[in-house]
């Protein structure tokens, strides 16, 4: 049976195909290289955050997701933003497939118009015209998922993305996708806590890996983090760069959350 991450990666090489009937890559690239020098620098600012001695946290701007279904019905990504910059985030992550997340692009340009910090484009990435639409659209940093991916188009996609200004953030769940991370120039690695085929969370899946990421890295865990428990539990790890969406989609002021969480 086809597990949700291969649908959600067939879905995607169908949207590139019609999204480049619809125009052409080369007009993409010109739009997204003229946009080269806007970003506002994602791994520089979760960096500056950690220094200064605070979490770096990724606050993640989402709907709806495949394994929980709608998470927030009163959805308004420039409010969000905005709250999530006033209470201490250094970026943001923004959903933009609507298929499966019900996020949009027009979620991602409302939330960094909407404040200072560095945006994540969150999606599947899968073919270079996604990483143009993430450079034309505002983004600051694209998502690589190992686990959807081979070597090689890892490599090319992030040749792309830093071709034209944008960071890269490798995504892991085990050993063998962070061996194959680690070969990629990003020094950004994020390690899921959700097994994206089984939806199973545990933290373990930070704790164990850890040991394998050499310190030039800056390692974010992802997923699975609810409460102050598991912030210090990493943190006592020595883990400082947190990606982090239900806990704040599900609270009434979604910045207010994360004052909380990471005070
Ligand atoms: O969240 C899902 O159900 C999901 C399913 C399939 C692929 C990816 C999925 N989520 C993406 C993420 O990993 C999370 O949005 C992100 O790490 C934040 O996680 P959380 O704090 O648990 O919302």
């Amino acid at each position: 049976m086809t597990d949700i991450l291969n649908r959600i990666v067939e879905v995607k090489w169908e949207e590139v195909a019609a999204a480049k009937a619809r125009r052409s890559p080369a007009s993409l690239r010109e739009e997204a290289e003229a946009r080269r020098g806007e970003q506002l620098g994602f791994e520089r600012s979760l960096r500056a955050s950690i220094a200064a001695g605070h979490a770096g946290v990724i606050a993640e701007i989402k709907k709806a997701s495949p394994s929980k279904g709608v998470l927030r019905e009163d959805f308004k990504p420039a409010e969000i933003a905005e709250s999530y910059a006033r209470n201490g985030a250094a970026c943001l992550s923004v959903l933009t497939d609507e298929r499966f997340f019900q996020g949009s692009v027009a979620h991602l340009r409302q939330a960094r118009a909407a404040c200072e910090l560095p945006v994540l484009r969150k999606d599947f990435m899968v073919d270079e015209y996604q990483v143009m639409e993430a450079g034309a659209m505002g983004a600051d940093c694209i998502l690589l998922i190992a686990a959807c991916l081979a070597d090689s188009q890892m490599a090319d996609l992030e040749a792309a993305a830093h071709a034209i200004g944008l960071d890269v953030l490798v995504e892991v769940h085990d050993g063998d996708e962070l061996d194959r991370a680690l070969a990629l120039k990003t020094p950004l690695v994020g390690i899921n806590n959700r097994n994206l085929r089984t939806f199973d969370v545990t933290l373990d899946t930070t704790l164990d890996l850890l040991p394998r990421v050499p310190a030039d890295r800056l390692l974010v865990t992802e997923s699975g983090i609810l409460g102050v428990a598991d912030v210090k539990r990493m943190r006592d790890a020595n883990v400082h760069a947190f990606l982090v969406g239900e806990a704040f989609m599900r609270a009434p002021d979604p910045g207010q959350a994360l004052a909380t969480l990471f005070a």
